[in-house]
């Protein structure tokens, strides 16, 4: 079984059991009940030219193990929304990553940011979910979702306001995104999540298959504004950064070297 089926698994688990605890009665009202979601798509597009980084909370990662067991998500996202980042990615998933939806809802009432739900999702109920913590983006993995689950989840994460990051990792996996609706957003994420590799070729090979109108975020690997600056000359819109964030020992100083601001690369 592959390491990605590994956590999907894990998953199914997981929702059986908050299903049993929280019916999806409960969470559909608390989901409606919910204030709007903030605006992610547009705010991968600053006014201001900000180069566009969603910074990313975990405590740990399948590939990495622990990165930062005692990391505080509130003081992590304050310090990325100081930092200039545009949106904040916040994992949700416990066993792997070490995350709670708990965290999610923390830090969307700290800062005023867009928050995207980084987890292993393929069940209406989480997305539910992530509307009631106050998620505005949700992550969609295409190549574990079937056309038809992907068309499905994305027509109700649109219905709930919140926006999709359909993610890809091959030619296949944008094929089946394009057949399962239009796509507002797509992730090309650098990281092989069956062998955990990790290239950013991947999305320079991608890049430019995907229609115009799409915008396209760069997930995973991104360690430097050398990296940054060979990914826009593609066309990429705005960049998923996690690891060396949380392992920074000044966030906000890495976020604005990372956008260039003080240098003269321009933005
Ligand atoms: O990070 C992992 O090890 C991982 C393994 C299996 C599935 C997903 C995984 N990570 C999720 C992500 O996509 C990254 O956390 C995100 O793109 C940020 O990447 P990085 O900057 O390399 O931490």
């Amino acid at each position: 079984m592959s390491r990605l089926r590994d956590i999907f698994a894990a998953r199914v688990e997981d929702l059986d059991r908050v299903k049993h605890q929280h019916p999806l009665t409960e969470v559909r009202r608390l989901a409606e009940q919910s204030p709007p979601p903030r605006d992610f798509l547009t705010a991968l597009h600053p006014q201001d030219g900000r180069v566009a980084i969603v910074a990313e909370i975990k405590r740990a990662s399948p590939s990495r193990g622990i990165l930062r067991a005692d990391l505080d998500v509130v003081d992590q996202a304050r310090l990325y929304e100081a930092g200039g980042a545009v949106a904040v990615s916040v994992l949700t998933e416990p066993r792997f990553f070490q995350g709670d939806l708990e965290d999610l809802s923390l830090v969307a009432r700290t800062i005023p940011l867009p928050v995207l739900r980084k987890d292993f999702i393929f069940d209406p109920y989480q997305l539910y979910e992530a509307r009631a913590a106050g998620a505005s983006a949700v992550l969609l993995i295409a190549s574990y979702l079937d056309r038809v689950l992907l068309q499905d989840l994305m027509a109700l994460t649109q219905t709930l306001g919140m926006t999709a990051l359909v993610e890809i990792h091959t030619v296949e996996d944008l094929e089946k995104s394009l057949h399962a609706g239009l796509p507002r957003l797509i992730g090309i994420n650098n990281r092989n999540l069956h062998d955990f590799s990790v290239s950013l070729d991947t999305t320079i090979t991608l890049r430019h298959l995907i229609p115009a109108g799409i915008r396209v975020i760069a997930e995973s690997g991104i360690h430097t504004r050398e990296d940054i600056q060979r990914l826009r000359s593609v066309g990429v819109d705005a960049f998923l950064i996690g690891e060396v964030l949380v392992l920074a020992s000044n966030p906000v100083a890495l976020l604005r070297e990372l956008r260039g601001e003080g240098s003269n690369h321009g933005g």
